[in-house]
Order: structure tokens, then sequence, then C-alpha cells
């Protein structure tokens, strides 16, 4: 049954009303690919840390594209010709941008499908629905590969700078309760301008864009990189890993029916990808968490309970990589404990780096100083806070089960 009412507003938390601009952008938010974002969470097992964070990228996606029509009005009143159909292709990447993330976003990202990122999958989803509508994304899919002669417009979408990273910060920081990465985007917004094609913030703004790049770079210690959400991903992972492997062994594991496609075959079938991937999303991992929590298999069961019932693991974080001698320690007594071999240990205990630097160079943000010359971020700062952001910092850690304690 088809929806007559058109809904043209729609209320969101952070900013309120927002208008959906014409009714072709109406046709793409009702159609199922977009729909499907309603189920995919934005910050994959955080909200195992942070109870608020359950919000999803259909959030995220509606958030993006208020920020490209206020990007768009603050540009053209500065004398910048956008025309109608670039503004339009605008909205449709920004929009679209993410539709090709899988269940839990980052957490499962090269698991469910192997070697293919969520960028180039969005773009698979683009490009069908270019068929599916006459054509009408063509420019949308051309800003979004960096193929439109005017690189402001993807600046726009993709840069360190872009209304994602605007919407997202401020969206996670509302939605977790973490007060440090709420960001002023409409001042950031409205600082920004174009030289040569090229996106631009006007040097007033400077200290405005510390705060952001130094929001961010919070954000990733406290929220995206948090300790406890990093032990989750593993688990959930390893879930993954364990039913390839008991299926290659021939042991039957309860599977719904879209993720067997995926975790079935050995080789994904390219023609039918994104059909089948878009019919999986949050809900198909939880319910098969939630029907192998009983399985014979101990190392399937108890990752499926650990992650349902939120018995998570220990992590310790030092600055130099993980002596081999510790972790072998680690994985003595787990196998010791629970009587199993070396590669069912494996699916409980890890050790990894996380890198975090809030500023990279070589995708410079551009500032456009007084002289209305356009300088790159840290040559128009002259404080030595600008340079550290730039710096990278790596830690390295490791996780075990609490009960090894
Ligand atoms: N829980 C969790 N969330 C993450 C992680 N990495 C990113 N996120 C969340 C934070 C943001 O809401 C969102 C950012 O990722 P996106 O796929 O939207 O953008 P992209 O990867 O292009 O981010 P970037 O432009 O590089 O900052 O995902 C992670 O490792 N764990």
């Amino acid at each position: 049954m088809k929806q007559q009412n058109k809904l043209k507003i729609l209320n969101d938390p952070i900013y309120g009303f927002i208008s959906i601009p014409n009714d072709a952008i109406f046709e793409l938010i009702e159609h199922p690919y977009f729909q499907r974002l309603r189920r995919i969470t934005q910050m994959g097992l955080s909200y195992l840390v942070y109870p608020g964070a359950h919000h999803t990228r259909f959030h995220h996606a509606i958030g993006c594209l208020h920020l490209m029509q206020r990007a768009v009005q603050v540009l053209r009143s500065k004398g910048i010709v956008i025309d109608d159909v670039e503004e339009d292709a605008l909205y449709k990447a920004i929009l679209l941008h993410d539709l090709g993330h899988g269940p839990f976003s980052h957490a499962l990202e090269n698991l469910i499908i192997q070697g293919i990122s969520h960028e180039e999958i969005s773009l698979l989803f683009m490009q069908d629905l270019n068929a599916q509508f006459n054509g009408s994304l063509t420019l949308a899919i051309k800003i979004f590969q960096g193929k439109y002669h005017r690189p402001f417009m993807l600046d726009l979408i993709s840069s360190q700078l872009d209304m994602d990273r605007l919407d997202y910060l401020k969206r996670d920081s509302f939605y977790t309760g973490v007060a440090e990465g709420n960001i002023n985007s409409q001042r950031l917004i409205s600082m920004l301008n174009v030289v040569d094609d090229r996106l631009v913030v006007e040097e007033k703004a400077l200290y405005s864009v510390e705060n952001f790049l130094s929001g961010r770079r919070l954000m990733y210690w406290q929220v995206y990189l948090h300790k406890t959400g990093i032990g989750a991903e593993h688990l959930l992972q390893s879930v993954v890993q364990r039913v390839h492997e008991l299926l290659d062994n021939g042991v039957t594991v309860d599977i719904p029916t879209t993720l067997q496609f995926f975790l079935s075959n050995k080789t994904i079938d390219r023609s039918q990808l994104l059909e089948r991937f878009a019919a999986i999303d949050d809900t198909d991992i939880f319910t098969l968490l939630k029907s192998n929590q009983s399985h014979s298999d101990l190392v399937l069961r108890e990752l499926c309970q650990m992650i349902l019932n939120r018995q998570l693991l220990r992590i310790k974080f030092s600055n130099t990589p993980v002596p081999q001698k510790k972790l072998d320690k680690k994985i003595e007594k787990l196998k010791k404990s629970y009587k199993l071999n070396d590669k069912e240990a494996s699916y409980f205990i890890f050790h990894g780096e996380i890198s975090n630097s809030a500023y990279a160079k070589a995708k410079p943000i551009l500032i456009l100083n007084k002289k209305n010359k356009v300088v790159e971020l840290t040559d128009a700062a002259k404080e030595p806070s600008f340079k550290a952001l730039a710096k990278v910092v790596t830690k390295y850690y490791y996780c075990y089960p609490k009960i090894q304690d």
C-alpha cells in the first residue's frame, strides 16, 4: 500500500524541523534501500558503553541533508554560484553516502563481505537507484566519485570538514551524552567559502576549527575507541568467524535466511551482492546471536551469551606493543580453565593497536586569511596547539575474559 500524504518535514532532536527539499529527495527517502538505514546502528556496539547510543544511520543521513541545505544557503549568500541541478545532486549524494554500511556499521565491515568498503557499496546502491530513477542521480554520482570539475562539492561530502563529520560528531555527542563532541556546526558552516572551486574556511573561524578538531579527537578516545566497545566489537567479529569455521567443518548453525548468502558461501556471487546486502541489517545479527546462545559448540554459545548479556572483556592498554609472553600466559590459563584448544581460545583473546590523529595534513583544511590568500590550517595558525592536532597517537591493547583475573 503506497502512502498518499507526502511528509515534507521531519522532527530531529538536534536541529529541530528538517525540511525535505523536493519530491525526488522524498522518493529516495521512501525507498527500501534508505529505509533500511533505520535498522543500521550508527556506532556499532557503543550502546553497551553509552546506553543512549541507539541512533541509526537514518538519523545521521537526514542530519547531513539538513547541514548540506544550510551550506548551500551560506555559499549562495556569499555569491558562490550553485545552480539548481548541482544543489539537487549535492542533496542526493550526501543523503545516500552511507547506504553501503552493513549491520553494526564499522564493527562488522570487511567481515560480512571481505575486500569491499562501505563507500564502494554506497556507490553500487547509488548506481542501482540511478537506473531505477531514470538517470536522475548521474551528477550526484559524479560528485561522489570526485569526477566533477568543481571539487568543493566533494569537499562538502567527504573531507576533513565535511557535512558527514559535522553531523556525526554533534549527533554522537548528543546520543552518548559526551559533551565534548558537541561542536558548533552552524558556526562552522556559516564560515565556509569557496575559492577556485575549493572549500575554504574564513580565518575568523580558526578557533572554531580547532575546537572541532579537538572535539573529534576526544570523541575518538572517549567514545569510538572506548576500551569496552573495542572488546565487544571483537566478540561480535568472533561470532562471524566461528560461524564460518563451524560451517566449514560441517556443523549445523542456525542462520537467518537473509544472512545465509554471506555466511554459507565461500565466494560471494557479485551479481547478487546488492540485492542480498539490501536485505540485511542489525536485526539479522541479533537473530543469529539469539538463535545460537544454546548451541552445542561452547565457543559460539559463549560468544553469543557474552554479547547478549554484556559479559564483556577486560582490556589493558599500553604505549608499546603487547609482549607475546603476556598473551601466551592468558591463552594458557583460558585453555586450562575451559579445556579449549589454541584455535578455540583465540576467539576470546585479542591484541591490536589503535591510532588517532585529529587532523591529517595530507588532505588539508584550507583557510582563507585576511589578505584573501588560501593557506593550509597549520600554516594559518601559529599556535603549537594546532600542530599538536596533526600528531598521530598510537596505543596498544590486549583483551581477555574477565573471569581470568
Ligand atoms: N563504535 C564505533 N563507532 C565508530 C568507529 N569508527 C567510526 N565510528 C562511528 C563514528 C561516527 O558516527 C561514524 C563515522 O564513520 P562514517 O562511516 O560515517 O564515516 P567515515 O568512516 O568516512 O569517517 P571519517 O570521515 O573518516 O571520520 O562511525 C568505531 O571503531 N567504533
